[in-house]
């Protein structure tokens, strides 16, 4: 609140910008101008950018749909979940996680320390704001950016540089099934799964085999529930550990030395003997190997937690594709029927960049990423940025954050050396209050 009312006090003693202010928003929403970077979402991409830019001294404004940092992990997780790759791989930059974390933090302890992080670098992001659109305006030079808030009251933003950190998780995917609007029992996402507490006892069909839906698998099996998963496609399971190493960390220390081919065949190898033959139960093995797929295509190897033994021991039953849907009956696509108590689906989450953001070089119509590969696509024109949308989870949140902040110092460093000399050198003066 305090950095609002500072904004707008700024604003209010500017005569150019209530000039281009009047000018331009015609609308009946309020106007509030943004001396620094603004950028949409406060997950952990939003809040490493703000702390990186602060670090710089380069103030920022965040706008935020929910009513607290961090909303994927606080309300769309499940209850067991650890972070899968090791502490050490999903820091954000300027402060570590607290020694006494172990290897694998849990998610209380990771969102206890996002809140310490956006503590330490004072970080407020304004709450329950929806950003609904934002374009660029050239006759101004600046971004404009439409959010609402619960009441449907509207603000326009205007900001020189638009981070965008919303995430490659930011709408759920559930497909079309035929007879679903009927299906007799309990149906939902996996963002909406806490624990397989509520479904003791019952027939439970998980559809998707991804980190999520392998992971909700067993929770329902430790719960006496009886889990089944529909598996499409072939997908590569690998142990989190091997030789005594996290599979992730030994695999970035491989790729140091060996080709992606070789280290590939290295964990093909391994998995081989710790985990056998995976076909047999139902899981083929794409033909590329693990980090080669990833790295192509973006699709996440399953490090499995436990899982992979109860489908051997036939506790979790192996599924093909769904056919359709009949009260509670689920007809498969190779004939056979059978009744289930509930269906959760495990597949998989999109950007909504798309639904908001007016612009069309830099982010695809068709997936709402950044058009350009990997360690290119934190960059687009007009002050335009994008932090984690890399598929390579916090590790590449860090990276683009890093280079956003560095980026955007820069410009600004001059911009404020400009405007020292012009009309603009009241604003540093100020004096921050709260
Ligand atoms: C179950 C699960 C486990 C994971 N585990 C790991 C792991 O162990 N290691 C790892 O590196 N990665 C992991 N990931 C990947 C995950 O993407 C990152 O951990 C991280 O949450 C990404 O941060 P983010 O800020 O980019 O996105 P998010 O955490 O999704 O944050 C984006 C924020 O933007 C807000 N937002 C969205 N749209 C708007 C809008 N229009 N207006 C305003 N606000 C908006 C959202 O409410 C949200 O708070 C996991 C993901 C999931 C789903
Ligand atoms: N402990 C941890 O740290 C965890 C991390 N994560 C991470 O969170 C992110 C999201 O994971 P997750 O939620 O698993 O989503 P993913 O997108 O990784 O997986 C979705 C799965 O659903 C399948 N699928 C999609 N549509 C259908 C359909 N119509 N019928 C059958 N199967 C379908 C996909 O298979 P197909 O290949 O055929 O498209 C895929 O296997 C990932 O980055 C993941 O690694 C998730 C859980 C735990
Ligand atoms: O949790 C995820 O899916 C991530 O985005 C990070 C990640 C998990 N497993 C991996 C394997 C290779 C590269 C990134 C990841």
């Amino acid at each position: 609140m305090d950095s609002l009312r500072e904004i707008e006090g700024k604003q209010a003693h500017d005569p150019i910008f209530i000039e281009k202010m009047n000018k331009s928003c015609s609308r009946s929403s309020r106007c509030v101008y943004v001396p620094g970077p603004l950028i949409v979402g406060a997950g952990p991409s939003g809040l490493a950018a703000a702390a990186c830019l602060k670090a710089k001294g380069v103030p920022s404004v965040i706008l935020e749909r929910s009513n607290c940092i961090a909303s994927l992990w606080q309300f769309k997780t499940y209850d067991r979940l650890h972070l899968h790759l090791p502490k050490q791989f999903c820091e954000l930059p300027l402060m570590g996680f607290p020694t006494d974390f172990l290897t694998y933090p849990t998610k209380q302890q990771f969102v206890d320390y996002l809140e310490s992080y956006a503590k330490k670098f004072d970080i407020r992001p304004r709450f329950n704001e929806t950003v609904s659109r934002a374009e660029y305006d050239p006759t101004v030079g600046f971004w404009r950016v439409r959010s609402v808030r619960s009441k449907g009251k509207e603000t326009e933003y205007v900001c020189r540089w638009l981070v965008v950190a919303t995430g490659e998780n930011a709408e759920e995917v559930v497909p079309e099934i035929e007879g679903m609007g009927e299906f007799g029992g309990d149906i939902r996402h996996t963002s909406s799964y806490k624990s397989g507490e509520e479904f003791r006892g019952k027939r439970v069909l998980v559809v998707g085999c991804g980190n999520s839906g392998m992971e909700v698998c067993l929770d329902l099996y430790n719960h006496n529930a009886k889990p089944s998963v529909v598996v499409r496609d072939t997908v590569h399971i690998l142990p989190r550990e091997m030789l005594g190493r996290s599979t992730f960390g030994l695999s970035m220390w491989l790729l140091k030395w060996l080709p992606m081919r070789l280290v590939d065949r290295f964990l093909l190898i391994v998995s081989w003997l710790m985990l056998g033959d995976t076909a047999r139960f139902g899981l083929d093995r794409p033909r590329l190997g693990p980090l080669q797929l990833k790295n192509l295509s973006g699709k996440t190897p399953v490090l499995d937690v436990g899982t992979l033994a109860k489908i051997k021991s036939g506790d979790i039953k192996v599924c093909p594709s769904i056919k359709c849907l009949k009260g509670h009956v689920v007809e498969f696509v190779n004939g056979k029927t059978e009744n289930f108590d509930a269906i959760i689906f495990a597949t998989g989450y999109k950007s909504n960049v798309p639904y908001w953001l007016k612009e069309r070089k830099m982010f695809s119509e068709k997936d709402g990423y950044p058009g350009r590969p990997f360690p290119n696509g934190w960059k687009g024109e007009s002050g335009l940025y994008a932090v984690g949308f890399t598929k390579r989870g916090l590790l590449g949140t860090s990276m683009d954050a890093k280079r956003i902040a560095e980026d955007i110092e820069w410009c600004w460093k001059r911009e404020a050396k400009h405007h020292f000399c012009t009309h603009h050198n009241h604003h540093h003066h100020h004096h921050h209050h709260g």
